[in-house]
């Protein structure tokens, strides 16, 4: 499996933990839930391309160690490459088409079962709960996110939303290790991160990072030479509303950033 592969020839001591800790959480997350009762909550950004890989990596471990595939690789390796996880993506008509373009292809290469969800969050997840049992979502939230404020790997939903588990593999990654992770892996990511975009919203707030410019001409160098993480969010602009409920109860009135 090329992302076990990728890693375990990776040189990087502390990507490897990283790894190998978020997988751990990706594993416990099949081991506790039957897995058609699992989502996985993908828009094509950097850190749920992340997830992505890792839910792959850990399903094949999944599978590999609850046995049955052990002894044929092959048969392991073609499940994998087809995950089957039940994939949601709230689809924003002011999302950059490129973003959109990459959600879509990704779940095609990697046979994600794609459910767009035009509603907002609060009542999308409602509706999807209805529709069929799901126990727990997994994604892509890290700390320092303004979502992530006093969330754990295993973190049931608020008070007033629909009752699941949020389930947050790489809450502890950096900027520097997602880049590392993806770069290590050599997958594909969606193609504004090589335009200067470090963080990516809506059109209407999202710019290439200005610490990205590449001297006069309008160029910017790609998302993975920001040095300093903490500047990721510099191209979003303050956020003055949510879609279908606030973040956790937080608010938030200014840059946010991310380590
Ligand atoms: C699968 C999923 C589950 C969510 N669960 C909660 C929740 O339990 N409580 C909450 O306040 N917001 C929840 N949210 C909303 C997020 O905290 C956040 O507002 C949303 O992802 C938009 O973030 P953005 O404005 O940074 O794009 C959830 C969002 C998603 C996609
Ligand atoms: N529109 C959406 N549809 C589905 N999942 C979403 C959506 N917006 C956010 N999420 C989930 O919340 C996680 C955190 O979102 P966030 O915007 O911080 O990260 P990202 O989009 O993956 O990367 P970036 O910070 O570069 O935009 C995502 O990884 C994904 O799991």
């Amino acid at each position: 499996m090329e992302i076990e592969q990728a890693m375990r020839g990776s040189s990087d001591v502390r990507l490897r933990a990283k790894y190998d800790a978020a997988v751990y959480i990706v594993r416990r997350a099949y081991a506790l839930y039957p897995f058609e009762e699992l989502a996985f909550s993908f828009n094509g950004g950097k850190d749920s391309t992340v997830l992505l890989h890792l839910l792959r990596a850990g399903y094949y471990l999944h599978r590999a160690s609850s046995g049955g595939d052990v002894d044929d690789d092959s048969t392991v390796l073609q499940t994998v490459k087809n995950c089957p996880m039940r994939t949601i993506y709230f689809e924003d008509p002011d999302a950059f088409p490129e973003i959109d373009c990459f959600t879509y292809e990704t779940a095609s290469t990697y046979g994600l079962p794609l459910e767009s969800i035009r509603t907002g969050y609060k009542s999308g997840l409602e509706a999807l709960l209805k529709e069929k049992p799901t126990k727990a979502i997994l994604l892509g939230t890290r700390n320092g996110d303004p979502n992530a404020v006093g969330q754990q790997e295993f973190s049931p939903s608020s008070p007033d939303w629909p009752p699941f588990m949020r389930v947050n593999p790489i809450l502890d990654w950096s900027y520097s290790d997602v880049w590392s992770f993806l770069l290590t892996c050599k997958v594909q990511y969606c193609s504004l991160y090589d335009q200067g975009y470090t963080s990516i919203g809506s059109v209407h707030n999202t710019v290439p990072n200005q610490l990205l410019r590449d001297g006069p001409g309008g160029s910017y160098r790609p998302a993975y030479t920001l040095s300093d993480g903490s500047l990721e969010r510099a191209g979003r602009a303050k956020k003055t509303g949510k879609r279908d409920g606030s973040a956790n109860g937080t608010k938030n009135n200014g840059n946010e950033t991310k380590q």
